[in-house]
C-alpha cells in the first residue's frame, strides 16, 4: 500500500524524538530520561519522549514569565494577526498533522485523525478573530468620577492535554490563552507526546521564546510540579474526574482559577416520532465509533422509546457492521484502535461485567482486521448492550471505548428522568419532529450541551463544558477566553 508519499510519519516521529520545546528551542530532558512511544496499531516502538521533571518545568515556566511580560503590551489586535499567521502554517500542515496523530494514536486517518488536523487550524483562526472583543466597559457610578474595567491576561497558564484529540483539546486551551495575552506551558499526554510538539513548534515560529512551551512526562512527576509552580495563575484541563480533583486541589492551594473537562455519560433520547434512519446516523456518529468511542462527549446511553426499540438496534448494528476496522493510515479504515494496554484492558473488563449482567446481551459488531501487521494492535470491536440495568456500572461510569447501551423508555418524563440519572452532565441530544417536546427535553436536560437532531456541532463558537461530575467552566467560545483567560480589573479616576 504506497501512502502520502512526501510525508512520512515514522520519520517525522523520529525527528521529534527525546524532546521536550521549552524557550523556542528543543532539548532533552533535564534527567536525561526518554519514555517509549508506541503506534497502538502494531504495538511497535516510534520514538520516545523526553520525561520531564520539576526542573523542566521550572525552566519553562521562568521562560514563560519572562516571555508574558512583553506579550502582554502587544496590541491585542497584533497578538490576533500573529495567532492568525500561525493558523495559517497549521492549516499547510494539516496533513503531516494528521499523520503523526494517526500514528501515536491509532485514530484513523480519514474519520478522524484528518478532521482533527483541520479543526485544530480552524479554532486558532476562530480566536484569532476574537482579539478586538478584549475589550472593557464603562460603569455609571456616579458623574464625578470615570469607572471603566479593562481584560488583563492572568499571567501563566498551565495546559494539561489528553490523548484523544490531542491537537484540537490542546488548541482549546492555547488559543484564548494566547491571544488573551498570556504565556501557556503545556503538559503533553505520555501517549501522544509527539503530534502536539510538531504543533507547538510550528507555532514558536510566530512567537517570541518562552512564550510557549511544551514538556512531556507522566502525570504526578511533571504534571503535577506545573500545576503547583507558584507562577502558574491559571490551570486548562481535560482528562478523568480523578485526576481533575486532584488539580482542583493543588490549584485551591494557591487559589488560582481552573478549567476542567472530565468527560461524561451522555444520553441521546430517541422520542417514538423520530425520524429512525436520521437517529441511527446520530447514533453512529453521536457514539463516536470511529474513534473507538473514545470521546468525552460519546453517546454511551442511547434511551430509544419502547416501540423503536428493537428496530433501532437492528439498524444500529447494521450501520456498525458496515465500518471497516484496521490500519489507521489506510485511507479506506474507518476504526483504528484504542490508545493504550490500559485503556485495552479497562474497556475490556467493561464488555466483560456487562456481559455477566443478567438479561444484558451484547452486540458484537464490525469484523477484526485480518491483516497480520496488525495482530498486536488494541482493536477492538464496538459492542451494543441491550437489556442492561440502569443500575449497572456499564449505564453509570465513563467507559471511553466503543461500548454503549440502548435502553427502552415508556414516555418522555421517564427518559428525562433516566437521563439526569447520572453523576455526569457534559452533553445530551433529542431526536423528535416535535417541537415543544425538544424544547422542553432542552429545558430540563441536566447538560452543558443540548442538540436536537443532530450530534455534531458545526465549529467553534459554542460554549462547551459540562455540569456535575463533567467540570467546571466553558471552552471554544469568546466567554471562555474573557472569563477564563483574563482578569476584569476596574479603575475609578476622581474627576473632581
Ligand atoms: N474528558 C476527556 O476528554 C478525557 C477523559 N478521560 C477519562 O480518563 C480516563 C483515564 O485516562 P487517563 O489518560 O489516565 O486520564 P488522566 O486524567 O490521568 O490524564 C489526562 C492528563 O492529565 C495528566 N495527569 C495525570 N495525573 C496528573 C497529576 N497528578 N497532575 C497533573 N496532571 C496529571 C496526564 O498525564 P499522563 O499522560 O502522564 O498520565 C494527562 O496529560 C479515561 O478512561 C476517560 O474516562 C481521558 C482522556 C480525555
Ligand atoms: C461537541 C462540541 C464540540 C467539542 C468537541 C470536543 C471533543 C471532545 C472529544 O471528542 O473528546
Amino acid at each position: 500500500m504506497e501512502l502520502h508519499p512526501n510525508l512520512d510519519p515514522a520519520k517525522l516521529a523520529l525527528e521529534l524524538s527525546g524532546k521536550h520545546l521549552i524557550d523556542g528551542v528543543f532539548c532533552a530532558a533535564a534527567s536525561g530520561r526518554n519514555f517509549d512511544v508506541v503506534n497502538p496499531a502494531t504495538g511497535k516502538k516510534i520514538g520516545e519522549a523526553a520525561d520531564g521533571n520539576v526542573e523542566d518545568v521550572d525552566r519553562a515556566v521562568k521562560a514563560a514569565v519572562t516571555a508574558q511580560r512583553a506579550w502582554g503590551k502587544v496590541n491585542a489586535r497584533d497578538r490576533g494577526k500573529i495567532l492568525s499567521d500561525a493558523a495559517r502554517k497549521l492549516s499547510d500542515h494539516a496533513e503531516e498533522l494528521a499523520l503523526l496523530v494517526a500514528l501515536e494514536s491509532g485514530k484513523a486517518l480519514r474519520t478522524e485523525s484528518r478532521p482533527e488536523g483541520n479543526a485544530t487550524a480552524d479554532v486558532f483562526n476562530f480566536f484569532a478573530g476574537l482579539a478586538s472583543e478584549l475589550k472593557g466597559e464603562t460603569v455609571p457610578l456616579k458623574s464625578t468620577a470615570l469607572t471603566y474595567t479593562v481584560r488583563e491576561p492572568v499571567g501563566v497558564v498551565a495546559a494539561i492535554i489528553p490523548w484523544n484529540a490531542p491537537m484540537l483539546l490542546m488548541a482549546f486551551k492555547i488559543a484564548p490563552a494566547l491571544v488573551a495575552g498570556n504565556a501557556v506551558v503545556v503538559k503533553s499526554a505520555e501517549e501522544t507526546p509527539l503530534a502536539v510538539l510538531r504543533v507547538i513548534q510550528i507555532l514558536n515560529a510566530f512567537l517570541p521564546p518562552g512564550l510557549l512551551s511544551i514538556v512531556s512526562g507522566d502525570g504526578p512527576g511533571c504534571g503535577g510540579p506545573l500545576v503547583a509552580h507558584p507562577a502558574v495563575r491559571k490551570v486548562t484541563f481535560t482528562g478523568s474526574v480523578e485526576t481533575g480533583k486532584i488539580i482542583y486541589r493543588a490549584a485551591a492551594e494557591k487559589i488560582i482559577n481552573v478549567t476542567l473537562e472530565l468527560g461524561g455519560k451522555s444520553a441521546m433520547i430517541v422520542m417514538a416520532d423520530a425520524d429512525l434512519e436520521q437517529a441511527v446516523e446520530g447514533a453512529v456518529s453521536g457514539m463516536r465509533f470511529t474513534r473507538q468511542g473514545q470521546s468525552c462527549t460519546a453517546a454511551s446511553r442511547m434511551l430509544v422509546h419502547a416501540s423503536l426499540h428493537d428496530v433501532f438496534v437492528e439498524k444500529l448494528k447494521a450501520r456498525v457492521n458496515a465500518l471497516k476496522m484496521g490500519d489507521p493510515l489506510d485511507e479506506k479504515t474507518d476504526i483504528g484502535t484504542v490508545i493504550s494496554r490500559p485503556q485495552y484492558a479497562k474497556i475490556l473488563s467493561y464488555i466483560a461485567s456487562g456481559k455477566a449482567e443478567k438479561g444484558a446481551v451484547a452486540h458484537i459488531c464490525a469484523a477484526m482486521p485480518t491483516d497480520s501487521k496488525l495482530a498486536e494492535g488494541l482493536f477492538i470491536q464496538p459492542v451494543i448492550f441491550t437489556g442492561v440495568p440502569t443500575t449497572s456500572r456499564l449505564i453509570r461510569e465513563e467507559i471511553f471505548g466503543p461500548v454503549t447501551c440502548v435502553i427502552p423508555f415508556s414516555d418522555v418524563e421517564e427518559a428525562i428522568r433516566i437521563a439526569n440519572d447520572s453523576d455526569f452532565g457534559l452533553a445530551a441530544t433529542v431526536w423528535t419532529k416535535d417541537l415543544k417536546i425538544a424544547l422542553n427535553a432542552a429545558n430540563t436536560l441536566e447538560a452543558g450541551l443540548v442538540q436536537i437532531n443532530q450530534n455534531q456541532v458545526a465549529g467553534p463558537n459554542i460554549s462547551y463544558g459540562g455540569v456535575k461530575l463533567s467540570g467546571v467552566g466553558k471552552e471554544l467560545s469568546l466567554e471562555s477566553m474573557l472569563e477564563h483567560f483574563t482578569h476584569k480589573k476596574t479603575v475609578i479616576v476622581n474627576l473632581e
